[in-house]
């Protein structure tokens, strides 16, 4: 960056910035609400840090340029890990990586944990199917669990220990109630995150398109939500820890979220279309980020 003016360096940081706001934007998450509440410098971290998981996500699930060859994604999110140790060292090639930089430089975001997300992408990238207990929880924690820990620091509410028991419940139970409500779409992808023992206790075969045709799906998805039901619990625990106005964006993304898996739990025979519990919020959402909200 140096040899630039300022009103050039400006200029980029809008550029930059517009890209990441683009792409968050495009995803129609049910997590923007909670992201655009925050302050301004707070909220590009937050975006940044959303943009790139987004862009990560959509490799491992073959919806990149890079499609389904798997030696194309394995290099694209090669590629990505290179550009995080970059942002690190405050070097980066991209306008995700120059906006990830400046949040990593505020709000001292952990490498480690974009690794792990990495990390997260590769397994899926790999295709799950019927996890065992302990793959479930380590993916969880690789792709979710980062996300709330970052997350935690981007909001400015990180309070150690307790923050990270918070952030990792919290993702377990987001991630949990995801896999409930996508399961025909992931079954579509040739993916089934239930993980065996749930499958073996409802009798269920491990073929993804076979268990979700299967009459003991909803005896299966009624096991994995109490698992998903008591994560949530263990996070409220450690909400009294934290300044509640610093929680407010994470509490935003766990309202909707466990509201939807209460739907489920009245009903486990339906199978929500992907988005349909927090869609609500998503066109409010959009309309706010398309504001510059
Ligand atoms: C402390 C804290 C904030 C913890 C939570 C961390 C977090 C946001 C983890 C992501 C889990 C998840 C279900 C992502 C899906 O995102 P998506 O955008 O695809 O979701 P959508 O399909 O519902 O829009």
């Amino acid at each position: 960056m140096t040899g630039l003016s300022s009103a050039d360096r400006a200029s980029d940081r809008r550029a930059d910035r517009a890209v990441v706001r683009s792409i968050v934007a495009a995803s129609g998450s049910s997590f923007a609400l909670g992201m655009s509440i925050l302050p301004p410098v707070r909220r590009d971290a937050i975006r940044a840090v959303y943009a790139f998981c987004r862009i990560v996500d959509d490799i491992a699930d073959g919806d990149s340029p890079m499609g389904t060859d798997p030696a194309a994604c394995a290099a694209a999110l090669d590629a990505w890990e290179e550009e995080i140790v970059r942002a690190h060292g405050g070097i980066p090639r991209t306008a995700v990586g120059a906006e990830l930089a400046r949040a990593i430089d505020r709000h001292d975001l952990p490498q480690a944990e974009f690794l792990l997300l990495l990390d997260g992408m590769r397994m899926d990238a790999a295709c799950i199917v019927a996890p065992s207990g302990e793959m479930l929880t380590a993916y969880i924690r690789r792709v979710a669990g980062s996300v709330g820990v970052l997350s935690m620091h981007c909001f400015g509410a990180w309070r150690g220990h307790s923050s990270e028991r918070f952030a990792l419940s919290l993702a377990r139970g987001l991630q949990l109630t995801n896999i409930l409500r996508d399961v025909a779409e992931d079954a579509r992808r040739g993916r089934l995150y239930l993980p065996a023992h749930v499958l073996r206790g409802a009798g269920l075969p491990d073929d993804p398109k076979a268990a979700v045709d299967h009459p003991a799906l909803p005896r299966a998805r009624a096991i994995l939500g109490r698992e998903a039901r008591a994560a949530y619990a263990e996070a409220a625990l450690e909400i009294p820890s934290h300044s509640r106005a610093r929680l407010l964006p994470a509490l935003m993304m766990m309202g909707p979220y466990e509201r939807l898996l209460g739907r489920m739990e009245d009903d486990w025979t339906v199978v929500p279309p992907r988005r349909s519990g927090v869609g609500k919020l998503i066109d409010g959402t959009r309309r706010v980020l398309a504001r510059g909200g």
